[in-house]
């Protein structure tokens, strides 16, 4: 599954026509990989609907089956996992392959850590290149034992445990992938597995462990963020799932209609986690015209439709408090910053040097080289709005990061010169059909 061919360029041109339609996203790719994680874990058969059939979520279906699930597409977005239960999973025969999907190797090493079976896991060359001490670190607090090649980087071998501790843990970054494995791992820890997040992330591991059956005590802490709970072990019920649409695909849809001339499009069944939001507020910030129908409520999760028509975006200045609620969607919000009037101050971007690619710099560099005026101040970033002048013209360096190379190919849309992506074959991990899509828009992409 990992990609291996030679790099697929694109060139993309000013486009001219405003986007119109109506479009549903693929399936949420967080909760996607929970959902067939969790499914694996579980006694009894799951279906999943709407799961997301990227790279980095097919990549997760696979070493669950390696793990012993029996996973099987019946239809397009309709899986069927029989899980394994917990404490159940068969020992792999082989390296178990992560790709280019960070989720996938930090929840897994959670799960791994309280299984009695020995593993050893890589990725391709920018998932090995990532850190994986964050993961480390509290679940050697197991007595699992992690022997890393690179500095605490993949490839990884894991010798799991039988009688697992429990792990007691504050995180010192906000991350959703950390406090996941921790819990993941506490399925089969003997006793209370405890987390505090200084800053709350993305719930969707609590929210569907709830779905699964399984208590969650979550306690707002006294300073902000909050402390997660979860007495092992335990055992998970199977239990249908419906994936909501990706609200970090949204963006691209989102950001495309606000900027492009005369745009309206109605965007169906997007995941609205509150705490997957935070692009939507900034947008909003910018002074967007970003409509919400039908919200409602479905295992867990909340989904609505987003209507978005074609605005003046004006420069933000973001606190660091909204960074956990869209970390994903700074490349493409650069995009809507670039465009806008004014200057946009973004805060607080550390984490963002850690993703499929130094995000941080990789922004930077895809703006300088067409013509938009970027700062940096430590971790913050400042854009220069250039009011609807994109001079556009530079090549974009994408570096495996898919959403580097959807955010360059929205920039291209709006820019004077043509821009060339260097690579679009990432796109796939996350957003299959993003052309397609694009295109039933109105995008006109010669892919
Ligand atoms: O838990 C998850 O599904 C994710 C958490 C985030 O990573 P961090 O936990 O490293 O912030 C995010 O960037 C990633 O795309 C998906
Ligand atoms: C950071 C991302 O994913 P992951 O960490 O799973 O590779 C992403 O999708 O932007």
């Amino acid at each position: 599954m990992t990609v291996t061919h030679s790099k697929r360029p694109l060139v993309v041109s000013f486009l001219q026509q405003p986007l119109k339609g109506k479009v549903n996203v693929p399936g949420d790719k967080s909760i996607s990989h929970r959902a067939l994680m969790l499914s694996a874990l579980a006694n009894g058969e799951t279906k999943i609907t709407g799961l997301l059939e990227g790279e980095d979520v097919m990549q997760t279906a696979q070493v669950m089956r390696a793990l012993g699930a029996i996973i099987h597409q019946k239809a397009p977005g309709e899986w069927h996992v029989i899980g394994k239960g917990v404490g159940y999973l068969n020992e792999p025969d082989d390296v178990l392959n992560m790709g280019n999907s960070g989720t996938s190797a930090r929840l897994l090493s959670g799960i791994l850590s309280t299984h009695n079976i020995f593993s050893v896991m890589t990725g391709d060359c920018s998932l090995r290149k990532r850190p994986m001490r964050r993961v480390i670190e509290p679940l050697s607090q197991t007595g699992a034992q992690f022997i890393t090649r690179n500095e605490g980087r993949l490839p990884m071998a894991i010798k799991g445990v039988e009688k697992a501790n429990p792990v007691t843990y504050r995180l010192p970054v906000a991350s959703a992938q950390v406090k996941s494995a921790i819990l993941l791992a506490g399925l089969n820890a003997n006793g209370m597995t405890i987390v505090e997040e200084p800053i709350a992330t993305r719930d969707h591991t609590e929210n569907m462990l709830n779905h699964f059956g399984v208590k969650v005590d979550i306690s707002t802490l006294a300073e902000k963020g909050r402390k997660i709970c979860l007495q092992g072990p335990t055992k998970l019920v199977a239990k249908d799932v419906n994936v909501p649409g990706d609200p970090s695909s949204a963006a691209f849809v989102m950001v495309a209609g606000l900027i492009i001339s005369g745009s309206e499009i109605l965007i169906e069944n997007v995941g609205l986690n509150p705490l997957r939001t935070g692009i939507i507020e900034a947008l909003k910030m910018m002074g967007a015209n970003l409509q919400i129908s039908n919200k409602r409520q479905e295992g867990g999760e909340i989904t609505g439709d987003i209507i978005v028509k074609n605005t003046t975006l004006k420069g933000v200045d973001l606190p660091v408090s909204i960074v956990p609620s869209m970390i994903d969607e700074f490349p493409i919000l650069s995009v809507a910053a670039a465009y806008a009037k004014g200057e946009s101050r973004f805060r607080g971007l550390a984490e963002l040097r850690v993703k499929e690619s130094d995000r941080f710099n990789s922004i930077i560099n895809m703006l300088r080289k067409n013509g938009v005026s970027v700062e940096s101040h430590g971790d913050d970033m400042i854009i220069e709005g250039t009011f609807g002048n994109i001079l556009g013209g530079g090549e974009v360096e994408t570096h495996m990061d898919h959403r580097l190379a959807m955010s360059a190919s929205i920039l291209g849309l709006v820019a004077k010169k043509t821009i060339t992506i260097d690579d679009i074959r990432f796109i796939r991990t996350s957003f299959p059909g993003y052309f397609e899509l694009m295109n039933s828009l109105g995008c006109g992409f010669q892919i």
